[in-house]
């Protein structure tokens, strides 16, 4: 991770704040129920196979902690412990009060009830992933020339090539209102070859079940400055070694960043005009994009007076070299000053990656 203090002049940031507040902020929170369930079907899972997925120190026993690490995937959903010890009482599936489902137990509940959890009778609705306001802006031509004049100063500091940023999603600026957070997350998918990335999935046609954003890059501005806490928070980072089990203990969630964020290894204080950036994912030895890096891992303290405002600018590229170089002939404008960028070899871009 990398801070780089002064990247945006006060005047900058509020003209982003302005022109975010123009555009109107929507509810960040993105909970689509039924889509769990859609996910399960597809996966086409036998409650053991489901089971031994789930169980993962592997003693044949699914602890709290282990449900909980899972539903950290869910789309939107944020389970606690107790949250989930009430769907538990609700669905009578841990009728010896015990904390942890024996496989026998687990086979009682049916893929719907499963996939159902949070929604189900005795469980609280579960509080979301995260609870912000937010918007997207376009940064492209006939943008405002600050919109233009950042996504330029991403490209230098990034040194991509500029046809990948200007490629890339436009700015997200969010605003938190007081008792806002975002509990610790990727801002990118774990890639494997089944996966599409939304940027490249209908260009490069892939037909996929699972879809995921490739944001090979974050660069989060701070638009205001904001007094003791709320900071932005790596909970992982410089960790010797990535161990998931570890972040979902009995008494402590890392993930958690209402609850757990002094806990955290690394702690950003929003600085108004300060920028930072890091790379999601590692480099795959040969110059290209690799796989997701674990270490990436971050969120965003509860905040508990006043307001903050923060954007990021993803830089997206597909982890596949051919679906990357068949987007980029298909999307970009024939222009000048991209040069052949889309159509180089993946060596040629050795280098991508720098030591931060
Ligand atoms: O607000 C922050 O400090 C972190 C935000 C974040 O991680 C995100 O928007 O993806
Ligand atoms: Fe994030």
């Amino acid at each position: 991770m990398a801070e780089i203090p002064d990247f945006l002049s006060e005047e900058e940031c509020r003209v982003v704040v302005q022109l975010a507040q123009l555009k109107g902020l929507t509810e960040s929170q993105a909970v689509r129920p039924g889509s769990q369930e859609e996910t399960a079907d597809l996966l086409e899972l036998t409650p053991e196979e489901m089971f031994n997925l789930l169980d993962l120190n592997q003693d044949g026993q699914l602890q709290l902690q282990e449900v909980l690490a899972n539903s950290r995937t869910w789309d939107g959903m944020w389970l606690t412990p107790e949250s989930l010890q009430g769907i538990y009482a609700g669905l009578q599936a841990d009728p010896d009060r015990s904390g942890q489902m024996s496989l026998e137990e687990f086979k009682h509940l049916s893929n719907r009830e499963l996939w159902h959890l949070p929604m189900q009778p005795g469980g609280r609705r579960p509080q979301g992933v995260r609870n912000s306001r937010h918007t997207w802006l376009y940064q492209g031509e006939g943008a405002h020339h600050v919109l233009r004049a950042l996504r330029k100063r991403v490209t230098r500091l990034t040194q991509l090539p500029p046809l990948l940023v200007d490629l890339s999603e436009p700015m997200q600026v969010v605003r938190y209102e007081q008792g806002g957070h975002h509990h610790s997350h990727h801002d990118s998918g774990p890639f494997h070859h089944k996966a599409a990335c939304s940027h490249t999935r209908l260009a490069a046609r892939v037909s996929s079940l699972t879809e995921t954003f490739c944001r090979y890059i974050t660069v989060l501005f701070y638009l205001n400055s904001v007094e003791e806490g709320r900071e932005t928070t790596f909970p992982v980072a410089d960790n010797r070694t990535y161990n998931e089990e570890a972040l979902i203990q009995e008494n402590v969630d890392l993930l958690d960043t209402r609850k757990s964020c002094d806990k955290g290894n690394l702690k950003v204080k929003p600085t108004q005009g300060t920028a930072i950036f890091w790379y999601n994912h590692l480099s795959d030895g040969k110059g290209w994009v690799g796989d997701l890096d674990e270490y990436s891992l971050h969120g965003d303290c509860v905040l508990t007076r006043g307001t903050k405002w923060i954007a990021n600018n993803w830089i997206n590229i597909d982890p596949d070299y051919q679906r990357q170089a068949r987007y980029q002939k298909l999307v970009s404008p024939q222009r000048e000053d991209y040069g052949d960028s889309g159509e180089r070899n993946p060596d040629q871009h050795r280098g991508f990656h720098q030591d931060l």
